[in-house]
């Protein structure tokens, strides 16, 4: 107990220079941050706007190789491409590019919107498409009522490469930066 004490105090003593250096690291021990979204009809990209505005990120838009035409996107018929592909664990339309910049960031957040409970397949083609080692992933995602519910926890297991993900969240397309940062904050990243 003494020999701690006395370690620490000296510490202090003789190393005010070195703490203050620590102290101005801890932003950028943080890391850089990119919000990789997927958006078909504009809810979600205001979403990843805010967000990349709230956590100084960057953003990146996740395309289809096909874009989803107004009527792809009709839920109240069940023969139409969005609806068929939700309703197929392999489906994974193609990306429009695969030069997300992910090896640049330490921490990735998703963003999507829920379609039939889940995130769309090309999240799961996103996933699938790129080494997610050593980063942090986390979610957020829009939907017309229901919550994040098991979409993130279904990315998270197709994601390729070890990752730390962290717990996602719904949000309104609104929502203010405080709230964001918050979230943020208490994720630990
Ligand atoms: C094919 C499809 C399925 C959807 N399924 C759900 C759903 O299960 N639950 C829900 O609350 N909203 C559902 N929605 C509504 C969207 O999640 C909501 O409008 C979202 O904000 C759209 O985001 P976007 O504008 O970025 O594309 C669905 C929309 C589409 C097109």
């Amino acid at each position: 107990c003494g020999t701690e004490s006395g370690k620490t105090a000296e510490k202090a003593v003789s190393a005010p220079a070195q703490s203050a250096q620590a102290d101005s690291k801890v932003p950028a021990a943080k890391g850089k941050i990119l919000v990789a979204y997927f958006s078909a009809t504009g809810n979600t990209r205001t979403l990843a706007e805010n967000t990349a505005k709230a956590l100084n990120a960057d953003l990146y838009e996740i395309r289809p190789e096909v874009p989803y035409s107004k009527e792809d996107l009709n839920y109240n018929d069940e023969t139409t491409r969005a609806t068929v592909e939700q309703k197929n664990d392999s489906a994974r339309p193609k990306l429009a590019d695969k030069n997300a910049p992910i090896a640049n960031y330490d921490t990735i957040v998703l963003a999507y919107p829920i379609w039939w409970g889940q995130a769309p397949r090309i999240m799961d083609t996103f996933v699938e498409s790129y080494d997610f080692t050593g980063k942090k992933l986390t979610a957020i995602c829009t939907s017309g009522g229901s919550d994040i519910g098991t979409s993130a926890d279904y990315l998270q297991k197709l994601t390729k490469g070890k990752a730390e993900w962290k717990p996602g969240k719904l949000f309104s397309p609104q929502a203010k930066a405080e709230e964001i940062k918050s979230w943020f904050n208490e994720l630990g990243l």
